[in-house]
């Protein structure tokens, strides 16, 4: 496993500011060289700023609570100087030197900078959040100045998910801060999960401490004791209104029958009127992702912008769901922030961590994340002293074990160096049909020995199936530089039968390998064929047909068309290996491919084309079973199949069909999402029969039972444009189509979203009806709906084949991607 970075938070005190000029190094400069020189990190993290500027910017933007205001004429005229004070900050804004940590270029290059625990972009306190912002304007401006390479911003607060907009709109500003010139990169601290929703979901993983108590932030929705000072300014009618919101959802909640309520979780800060507003997105039993969906608001709001990252915070217990830690594998996570008190003792006093949180940084393995360990120096476990965090964390995450969520990297293992640099990379499929391949690319599929072990074995058994008297012959159709003929002649060796074997080829260069192996290898044995094998005329019918003109999804090079017009060269009772393949697929989630396929330097229309990627930060978002209405199938699933030869289609004169309309299919399939996540996209495998109980796979769930270690395949990728939100328990629908006209093959796809009756009924939701009250309780929301009872409501039907088995409301939908395959087809 390659070595991940791995950074120390310098605990205090940080050195003071240099007192002579220009000193080299400086002291901070000198504290980081001494840190990283005589330990094993790889890097350091402070706080860009320090406490003098949190006292300057509360003196200057947060009101006297009437207690400390004494209203006299002095305090009332050193207020005016303030508010003047402070007005002069809000044009001006702006550090000074002594409220900065770092300063300089040359202190940057090994450091994360912490922006500010106490701002407050989420503060139900319009004024405090304005303030916030500019604040971190400064300290943003600052970090760009000095070049860091990130900055880290406290997350936003989960009792403050009412004011998320503002937090994200704030981070949406900070990004665009000199966004054409600089590489300081942002990351928003999110924390592994809200200690309350665990709680209220059941028991937390072993090893975790759910008890453990709230930060502040969390109990009470504001972090400051005071008002804004611009809080004395008229109310805005924003704010005003969000008060009465405020106001009438106290009142909702008090009246709520415990249990069953929608979970608001408010208090009021000590001296203000303002209260906190924690409305909880309802999320399914098992399925904690109230952290996970402010990153996801947070992100989409910030158009997913690539320097935008989460850090996650692993102070809180980690959730009991593997699901829902499995999500995290598909985000943009460049930092785990790991905290002493995250570790628990063994049996000796040495800090370790639980199995599950072991299985989860494992799997986070992939992002390549750097871990912050903070807190090492408070001497939380007996034995070890602070360097026993860091040696520990070496050890397990350079030790291979099992991780979270389920590998959609077909053959990565396999593959090894063969596949470096390939991992999330989007490659253009193959089209050997149109294309002529390079002799490298045929270098390359041929280094995968079980592909061919497996034709071999499957040659063999057909070939045992035939009578040993008699000479038979065989067409390898596609032969590239021949390596499924030599499968062959070592098959007929081993199965002491005789065959004519004639090699088709309609790659002219690759046709000079097979002239060059027929003269110096295989002589008589080998009749080689140049040209289309839909046209060449063989001297013989064949008992066998071997091909491999597979691609990732089976049919997506063709091979049912190429097969088509081969098919005349069997004999009535030949076989055609393989005999049949299936196309399989699974919905995903990864930004990271996401933001691959939308990028603005790809041509139009490249995010409505399918690729072939070595998927890595890729998270499978449908579960096993079929969800609580019944109607969904499996994770991943089947959409169609060929088979060969086909004996009932009507053929020309020419031995060719008609037209090609039965390579035409289509798929409908229900999934069920046990967890929310983004639907970035769809993975596409294939399994071949070959012939007896021989076969192909990279269906994740069978490829080490079918075709083990075989690696000449990576799953094909069809994206959507614009991810589709899919909460927990919900249903997806996806459709796919295989349409063909008379000189190209092409996909189309689309998804819509459901979340059935059952699931918004059950004990474990809160009820439809209060389920529309939170989607009406944003601003200028309206009543319950009154339809919601009534038996034959339109948002609710309840009958009908579309509804067959309970209904459900439909909750969004893709568009049609590469409608008649204007942006990807295949040339027949
Ligand atoms: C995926 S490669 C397989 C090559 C080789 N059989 C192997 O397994 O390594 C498919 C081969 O089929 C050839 N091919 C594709 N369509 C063909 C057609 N219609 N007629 C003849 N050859 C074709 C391509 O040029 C290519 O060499």
């Amino acid at each position: 496993m390659p070595r991940l970075n791995i950074a120390l938070d310098l605990p205090p005190p940080l050195p003071s500011l240099p007192n002579q000029p220009h000193p080299s190094p400086s002291p901070l400069q000198q504290l980081i060289n001494n840190t990283l020189s005589s330990t094993d990190y790889d890097l350091c993290c402070i706080p860009l700023t320090n406490a003098r500027w949190q006292t300057r910017w509360e003196r200057l933007c947060l009101r006297l609570t009437e207690d400390e205001d004494l209203a006299s004429p002095e305090a009332s005229k050193h207020r005016e100087e303030v508010d003047r004070e402070a007005d002069m900050w809000r044009r001006e804004g702006g550090l000074s030197r002594e409220e900065v940590n770092v300063c300089r270029l040359e202190e940057t290059p090994h450091l994360i900078g912490l922006g500010p625990e106490w701002l407050d972009l989420d503060s139900p306190d319009e004024g405090i959040r304005f303030d916030s912002e500019l604040a971190l304007r400064a300290e943003m401006a600052h970090a760009i100045y000095v070049s860091l390479p990130t900055i880290i911003i406290a997350g936003p607060s989960i009792a403050n998910r009412h004011f998320l907009p503002s937090y994200a709109r704030a981070i949406a500003g900070l990004l665009q801060m000199n966004s054409t010139t600089t590489n300081t990169k942002i990351s928003i601290r999110i924390p592994i999960s809200d200690p309350v929703e665990l709680i209220s979901q059941g028991p937390s993983q072993p090893g975790t401490n759910p008890t453990q108590k709230l930060p502040e932030s969390t109990s009470t929705g504001s972090k400051h004791k005071r008002m804004s000072s611009l809080s004395t300014r008229p109310m805005s009618i924003h704010q005003s209104q969000v008060n009465t919101l405020q106001q009438n959802q106290l009142q909702q909640q008090q009246q709520q029958v415990p249990g069953q309520g929608v979970r608001t979780f408010s208090g009021t800060s000590a001296a203000s009127s303002t209260m906190s507003a924690r409305t909880v997105v309802p999320s399914a039993a098992g399925d904690p992702c109230t952290t996970w969906e402010m990153w996801d608001y947070i992100r989409t709001v910030c158009g997913h912008d690539p320097r935008l990252s989460v850090t996650l915070d692993l102070t809180n217990p980690l959730p009991p769901s593997v699901g829902a830690l499995a999500r995290w594998t598909a985000e943009p996570v460049s930092y785990i922030w790991l905290p002493a008190g995250s570790f628990i003792p063994n049996a000796k006093g040495y800090p370790v961590l639980s199995k599950a949180c072991q299985a989860f940084l494992r799997g986070m393995a992939k992002l390549s994340p750097t871990y912050i360990l903070s807190g090492t120096t408070m001497s939380r476990h007996p034995a070890g002293g602070p360097t026993a965090y860091l040696q520990y964390l070496r050890h397990i995450t350079t030790t291979p074990g099992p991780g979270v969520g389920m590998s959609l990297a077909n053959g990565a293992s396999a593959v090894g160096d063969l596949g470096a640099g390939y991992s999330d990379f989007l490659q253009a499929p193959l089209q050997p049909l149109m294309d002529d391949l390079g002799s490298a690319t045929y270098d390359v599929f041929e280094r995968d020995p079980v592909k061919y072990r497996q034709y071999e074995a499957a040659i063999y058994l057909a070939l045992m199936d035939l009578p040993q008297e008699k000479t038979h012959a065989i067409a390898v159709a596609g032969a590239g530089r021949g390596p499924l003929v030599a499968c062959c002649l070592s098959a007929l060796v081993r199965a002491e039968r005789k065959a004519k074997i004639y090699a088709v080829e309609k790659n002219a260069s690759a046709f000079l390998t097979l002239q060059e192996r027929k003269a110096l290898e295989w002589h008589d044995a080998v009749d080689i064929i140049s040209g289309d094998m839909r046209k060449v005329v063989l001297p013989e019918q064949v008992d066998l047909l071997v091909s491999e003109l597979l691609g990732s999804l089976g049919d997506n090079e063709l091979s049912p068309e190429c097969l088509d017009g081969a098919a005349r060269f069997l004999k009535p009772d030949g076989f055609s290996i393989p005999m049949s393949y299936t196309a399989h697929i699974a919905p995903v989630s990864s930004s990271k491919l996401h933001y691959e396929v939308s990028l603005p330097t790809r041509p139009a229309g490249a995010a409505e084309t399918p690729y072939v990627v070595m998927m890595s930060a890729v998270n499978a978002l449908s579960g096993e079973g079929p969800g609580p209405s019944g109607r969904c199938g499996e994770r991943i699933q089947q959409c169609w199949q060929f088979e060969h030869p086909r004996k009932d289609l009507i053929l020309g004169d020419d031995g060719l069909p008609l037209n090609n309309t039965h390579n035409t299919r289509s798929a409908h399939m229900s999934f069920h999402i046990p967890h929310a996540g983004p639907l970035h996209g769809l993975a596409g495998y294939f399994e071949a029969h070959l012939y007896g109980n021989i076969g192909l796979s990279i269906h994740p769930e069978n490829m080490s039972l079918v075709s083990p270690d075989m690696f000449s395949w990576f799953p094909l990728f069809f994206p959507f444009i614009e991810p589709l939100h899919l909460p927990s328990n919900c249903e997806l629908v996806v459709s796919l189509w295989r349409l063909t006209d008379r000189v190209k093959v092409w996909y189309e796809w689309c998804a819509e979203a459901f979340l059935p009756l059952e699931e918004i009924r059950s004990e474990r939701r809160v009820s439809a009806q209060q389920i529309i009250g939170i989607s009406s309780m944003g601003l200028g929301g309206g009543a319950p709906s009154p339809y919601m009872d009534a038996p034959t409501s339109p948002i609710y039907p309840t009958h009908g084949n579309y509804l067959a088995g309970g209904g459900r409301v439909k909750i969004g939908q893709t568009r049609l991607h590469n409608v008649g395959g204007k942006c990807s087809s295949i040339g027949l």
